[in-house]
């Protein structure tokens, strides 16, 4: 069966290309290169550039490569810039998604893994969040993931929507995220450059007043995908929500004290306000896709901040400059 993932040349996309082509899978890239790099895209894995906004490559792609379900993982992922461009936020990832329903209904493809997130949760006030909890997203990334989600419940398409956590972590030193957007990538940048690093929020309502989340390594999220597929081809009705998370917190003094001990010194602290919209705690409850579909992360902290500082780039400490 071919899996056609849209975004395979991305920080997530080219971990799950690898994770469905170890699981027996063949599989087609589909991106149009706008933060993926082609370079991530395994040899002999064939790669389609083109945008998921426009339905007729999208159905050409699934048409030429006999495609059996669609890995929808290409959008724009970002919550602040979202807040800063909401349209295009909602063109790129609510079009982008109904674009791939129109182009797989137009080639009679039945099958939808979608890349979601914690996101949809917004402000998160239970220890853990599980799936039944209120979706009440504070941002138009959140907002524009909860939209695609109704879109593709109401598609006639058998589906699974992955509500990813905090991912972090690479496979390999070649598929790190690029984007120096998020703690990790953050931290592992402020230790190669001797620079400090700018906690925003000391004052939470957490054990040492950072904010806790639940990062998962993308391997782990990777291996998710391969799960639902794998649970897609047994059960082609199929229409489900699963957190991706550890179900564990880590605050972000844990992730600066993971990094300290890969990197083997001191980073410097700064201390900040909290930003805007910024919840004190984050972690999912993952019982749901442990029961239904067999699948639990089975890597730390440790993995993932030793395999981020082996992913580094110069190009990270630049992105992260203050
Ligand atoms: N990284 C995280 O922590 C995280 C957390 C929750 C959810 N997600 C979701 O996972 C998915 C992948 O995220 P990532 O971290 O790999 O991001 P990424 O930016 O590395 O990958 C996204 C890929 O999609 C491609 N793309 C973007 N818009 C496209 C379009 N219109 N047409 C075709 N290709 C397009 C990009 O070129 C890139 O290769 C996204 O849907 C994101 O919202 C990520
Ligand atoms: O330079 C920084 C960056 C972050 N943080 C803190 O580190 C924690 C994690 O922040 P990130 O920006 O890495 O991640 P978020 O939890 O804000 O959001 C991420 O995880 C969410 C799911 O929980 C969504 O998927 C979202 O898209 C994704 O960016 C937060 O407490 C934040 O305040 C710092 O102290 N300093």
């Amino acid at each position: 069966m071919t899996w056609l993932v849209t975004g395979g040349a991305g920080y997530i996309g080219a971990h799950v290309l690898r994770a469905l082509t170890a699981a027996g899978h063949a599989v087609v890239a589909f991106d149009d290169l706008s933060s993926g790099v082609a370079a991530r895209v395994p040899d002999g894995v064939p790669l389609v550039v083109g945008a998921v906004t426009d339905r007729r490559a999208v159905a050409a792609a699934l048409r030429r490569h006999a495609a059996a379900g669609v890995v929808h993982l290409a959008a724009r992922k970002s919550p602040l810039e979202s807040v800063r461009r909401p349209a295009w936020y909602h063109r790129e990832n609510v079009g982008g998604t109904q674009s791939v329903l129109a182009a797989m209904a137009a080639t009679g493809v039945r099958r939808l893994v979608f890349a979601s997130s914690a996101a949809v949760y917004g402000q998160v006030t239970a220890a853990a969040v599980d799936e039944g909890a209120p979706t009440r997203p504070i941002n138009p990334y959140g907002a524009s993931k909860l939209a695609c989600e109704r879109r593709i419940a109401e598609a006639g398409v058998a589906w699974v929507a992955l509500r990813f956590f905090n991912v972090a972590g690479s496979g390999d030193p070649r598929l790190g995220d690029r984007e120096a957007t998020n703690l990790v990538p953050i931290a592992v940048a402020a230790a190669r450059a001797g620079r400090p690093l700018a906690v925003t929020g000391t004052d939470f309502d957490t054990p040492d007043g950072t904010g806790v989340r639940d990062y998962v390594h993308v391997e782990d999220v990777a291996d998710a995908h391969a799960a639902a597929v794998a649970h897609l081809c047994r059960t082609p009705v199929a229409g489900a929500v699963y957190n991706v998370g550890t179900g564990r917190g880590h605050s972000v003094l844990d992730v600066v004290r993971g990094v300290e001990a890969v990197a083997g010194c001191p980073i410097e602290r700064t201390l900040h306000p909290r930003r805007p919209g910024d919840p004190a705690s984050v972690v999912a409850d993952a019982g749901r896709i442990q029961r239904e579909l067999g699948w639990r992360a089975s890597r730390g902290l440790t993995e993932m901040v030793t395999s981020a500082w082996h992913c580094w780039s110069p190009r990270l400490t630049a992105d992260a400059a203050p």
